[in-house]
This record gives C-alpha cells, structure tokens and sequence, in this order.
C-alpha cells in the first residue's frame, strides 16, 4: 500500500489514538530524563535536564550564548551542572587533568563531532582506538622536531605577508585594513605550503584571499546548526551541488576546497610506487606520510578519508592562528610600552631583520614568549566546550563545599559525556589576575608554573591540538619578524625599518573587537564589529 493510500484510510479514531501515543512517549521520555537517567543526579535547570531546546535557544537563537549562560548555571548550581538531557559540565579547572589528561582513554562525543562533517578526520573521530591509530600516522608530521625542520616554509610565507605590508603601505590610499585578513591569508598560506607542499598564494592576492576567510567564517557558523538539526546537512548533502551552492551562502567555497583536496591527494597518490614519489613536490605533505604510513590499514588510506582529514586540518589550521595574530596585534598597538619593549628585545635578538634566527632561539626570548602565551590566553582559539566520554569506567568528581559536610562527591557513569570550557579557566579572576587585561608581565613572573597549568586553549591528552607546535611557530616567528620592522604610533615607539616595515596604528578599533562575544567554535566578537582595523604607513 502506498503512503498516500495509507494516509487517506486513517480514521479520526487513527489520528487520536496516535496523538495519544505521542503523548505516552513524550511523557514516558520527560519522566525518565528527570528522575531515571543515569545523570538525574546532577544538579542544574530542570529545562536544560528535560529538553535540547533550552541549549538551542542560547547558542541558535541568542546565538553562541550558551557559554556565558552555562558560567551563570555554574553560580547558581555549583562545580559540576547538567547543560543538556545527556551532557555534563563541570566548571573547577582543577578537573582538567583527570578528564583531558595524557594517557587517558577517551572517546569524543558524537553530538560534538558532527559539526565538523568530517566522520573520517582525527577531530571527528568519536572512538579511543580509531582516533589513536588515525593520529599516530599525523604526529610525526606535526612534531615540535619537524615543525623546526620546515621552518623556511614559513619564513617564505612571513617575507611574502612583510613584502605585501610594505607594498600595502607605500599606497596612497591609506586604507584601513582589518588585520584579520592578511593574517588568515598567511596562516592558510602556511598550512597548505606546510602540508600539501602547494598553496594559493593568498597572502599575494589583492583583497588577501577575502572569500576565502569569509567562507571559513560563515561555514563555522553552520556547525551548530547541524550538531542541533543534522537533518539540515542529510538535505543539503542530497541536493544536487548546483542547488546546494545556490542555497547555502559559502557552501561552494566549501565544495571547492573539498574537490580541491581530493585531486591533490589523487595526484599524489597516483606517484605512489613510482619514480616520481616525493619528487614533483619540494617536500613531503602529509598525504606522502598518510599513505606510506605502516600504521594505518588500506581502508584508512581512501581517498575519502584522507580528503576529510585534510580540509579539517585546513580549517583548523586557518582562523585559529590568524586570530590570534589578530589580538596580539591589537593589544600591542593599544599597548605602546609593551610594543616598544618587544621590539628592543626583538632589535636585539634579530641583528638584521632579513636573516633567519632559528625558532629555537626565537622561541626563547622570554618577552616574545610571553606576548605568544597571553596572546594565547586571550585568543583561544576553540571557544567552546569539548565533551570526552570515558567509555569503560565512572568518573569521580569531589569538591569542597562551605556545609558542614565539607565535601561532596559525584560519581558519573561510563559512557557520560563530560565537558570543561577553556574560556571559563581563562577567564578565572583566582587563576589570572584581572584576566579581561593584556598583560604578559604575569608570565615572567614567579607564578609561570601555576599559569602554564591553567592555559588550556590547546586541550590536552591524546586528543589535544594536532598543531600546537606549528601554531606557536607560526605566532612566535610572525610577531618577531613583525615587530622587528613595524612600529606603533606609541610615545616610546621607534622609527619603523626602512625598506621592510613602518609604522602601523589602529583605527577605530576597541577592546571589544578583540574580544570573544560569541562561541560559534571559534571566538567571535561583538555583532556590529568592524574587526580589528590598522593603517600601514610605509617608512618609504
Ligand atoms: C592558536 C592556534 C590553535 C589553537 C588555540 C587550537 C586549539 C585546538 C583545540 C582546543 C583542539 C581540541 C579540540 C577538542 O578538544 O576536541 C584542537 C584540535 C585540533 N587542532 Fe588546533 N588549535 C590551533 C591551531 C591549529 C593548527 C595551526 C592546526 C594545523 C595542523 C590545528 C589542527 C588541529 C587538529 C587537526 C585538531 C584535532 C586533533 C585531534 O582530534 O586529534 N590546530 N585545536
């Protein structure tokens, strides 16, 4: 019997019976999240225990809220809180290491993962082991060792970005420009140049590779609404790509870049065995170690897998960098006294600015690294919580109470998913003293240890950031080259190099600017934010 036929012999009798069965289950499932879920325990809203709605409406409609909102539940219900039927959150940084910790088994959360439509990537495998095995074969590639062998990739990206500011510069013009985009330009320069040995040259082009960025912008925005209605990407994925691009503002951008990576990983999987392996690139990519590797089986070297592993790698590697290049640039500006303290360091270290100092060196300065860790502190990077599920054994969560009890204890069953969020670590007035300020003298200071521990933004464990070492080289050898040869318009500011910098100043730029408004995985700022704009003023 067809549909139509069946739809057309139901009765009145019918549409009630099944209303009633609705209301039977909806019932029955209201009852059991409230008082027989195995987290019915954990305090927090009763709405937020009962329904998803209530997350939707901060992140979907008040749009990226839910962070703010889950700070304002941790007040009102302490440490450890319900934020959703099935998730736990607990707000005590001092949790971190028994849920994030190194050699822990833990597996990601599924409602987590699928905003990153990437069943296949390391950052959207659900699973302990899979995910173990997939990043064993992509650790090499990204080791402190290797990111320091590859440096001269970058420094062609860095003298590319320097060249393109003077140029800018020189203009008549004198446009401001937002920041953000030469150095999204740089960072995706540098991922694609660093992984797959080729790259568009945004850093050369125009507008600095504008669409692009403002894809990557847009297509995180989108992660929410799938991770709340995954039906919408089943549709969108159904459509034909002509319809899809038509309907979705940045999705053939995205289609683009996923086609892209599919033929240069066909290209270079087509040299495998052959004469020409590693030959018609100037380095190996991450393709030549995926698909050599001994690690990983023939099912995990597909095409398909590895063309979701590398634009996952793509976007991770773009807009986390290239914001933090962006805040530090801000708070530097708005900071002369620092600005002009870095660069006597920085005039000292880099003796000639066109020669190469190696990272190491770089990376030792102990003002540049301090710049780079509150740089950190204030970027982050990734905005939101990221649940792990301890798939074989409870987790026990104990805290000191004001009662007379004096400690109270929570034990959370295998298979719950539990979150912390950096930003709220961060933001810790009893970790980081006025923690809304700029201040990279706390990290010179006797307390370093103590920060180190609490300065998250990369996670931890066996799931933590698979570029931590590529970031900081990025950041570390990009401000130092910087600020070698910009200045600000500070009052203790110096003259600018001649022939590669000059002076830079912002321009109707604020603090809320370069401050995280909204978690949409990423950090964005307030809505009617222009971004963080500077005027190039070339020394000749
Ligand atoms: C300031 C820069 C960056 C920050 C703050 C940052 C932060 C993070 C964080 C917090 C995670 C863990 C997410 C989770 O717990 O689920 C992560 C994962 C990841 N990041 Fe980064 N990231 C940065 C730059 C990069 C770069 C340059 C790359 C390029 C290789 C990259 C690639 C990845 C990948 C592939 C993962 C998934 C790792 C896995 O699941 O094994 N990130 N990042």
């Amino acid at each position: 019997m067809a549909i139509a036929d069946l739809v057309s012999s139901l009765t009145p009798a019918h549409f009630a019976g099944l209303l009633g069965l609705l209301a039977i289950y909806t019932i029955y499932g209201a009852i059991w999240r409230l008082y027989f879920s195995p987290i019915a325990h954990i305090p927090g809203p009763r709405l937020a225990a009962l329904t998803w709605w209530y997350e939707f409406y901060y992140d979907i409609i008040l749009g990226g809220q839910y962070v703010y909102k889950m700070k304002d539940l941790h007040k009102e219900y302490g440490p450890i809180i319900r934020i959703n039927p099935e998730e736990i959150h607990i707000g005590d940084p001092d949790f971190f290491p028994q849920l994030y910790g190194a050699g822990l088994r833990r597996d990601r959360w599924r409602f987590y993962t699928k905003q990153f439509c990437a069943d296949n990537s390391v950052i959207g495998t659900v699973e302990h082991d899979l995910h173990k095995m997939r990043r064993a074969a992509l650790n090499p590639f990204f080791s402190q060792q290797s990111v320091r062998k590859l440096q001269p990739v970058l420094e062609e990206r860095v003298n590319a970005l320097l060249a393109r500011l003077h140029a800018d510069g020189k203009s008549a013009s004198k446009h401001p420009i937002d920041i953000l985009y030469p150095f999204s330009a740089f960072t995706n320069d540098v991922i694609n140049e660093y992984a797959f040995a080729k790259c568009d040259h945004l850093t050369e082009d125009p507008c600095y590779g504008k669409p692009v960025t403002d894809h990557f912008l847009t297509g995180t925005h989108y992660g929410k609404y799938v991770q709340h209605i995954s039906i919408l990407l089943t549709l969108l994925t159904s459509l034909p790509d002509l319809l899809s691009r038509a309907l979705i503002p940045g999705w053939s951008s995205f289609l683009k870049m996923k086609h892209d990576i599919h033929a240069t990983i066909a290209a270079i999987a087509a040299t495998q065995h052959t004469a020409r392996w590693e030959l018609d690139v100037s380095h190996p990519t991450i393709f030549h170690a995926l698909l050599s590797s001994k690690a990983l089986p023939p099912r995990e070297k597909s095409l398909v897998r590895l063309a979701d592993e590398g634009r996952t790698i793509i976007q991770a590697g773009t807009l986390t960098s290239s914001w933090a290049l962006t805040i530090a640039t801000f708070h530097l500006l708005h900071k002369p006294a620092i600005l002009a303290r870095l660069r006597a360091e920085l005039t000292a270290a880099i003796p000639d600015p066109t020669v190469a100092v190696p990272l190491a060196t770089l990376e030792n300065l102990p003002l540049l690294r301090a710049v780079v860790k509150e740089t950190l502190r204030h970027s982050l990077g990734a905005s939101g919580r990221s649940a792990r599920v301890c798939p074989d054994q409870a987790l026990v969560y104990t805290y000191t109470t004001p009662t007379p009890e004096g400690k109270k204890e929570y034990i959370i069953p295998p298979g719950v998913p539990v979150g912390m969020t950096t930003q709220h670590t961060v933001t810790n007035p009893e970790i980081y003293e006025d923690p809304e300020g700029f201040r990279p003298e706390r990290w010179l200071g006797e307390d370093v240890e103590r920060l180190d521990r609490y300065l998250t933004v990369f996670s931890g464990g066996a799931r933590a950031c698979l570029g931590i070492w590529l970031a900081q080289a990025e950041m570390t050898l990009c401000l130092a080259r910087m600020w070698r040869v910009w200045d600000g318009k500070g009052e203790t500011g110096g003259e600018g190099e001649a022939g590669l910098g000059g002076r830079m100043r912002l321009f109707e730029t604020g603090e809320r600017d370069a401050r995280m408004a909204a978690d949409w995985f990423i950090p964005i700022p307030w809505k009617g934010s222009k971004g963080v704009r500077v005027v190039l003023e070339s020394k000749e």
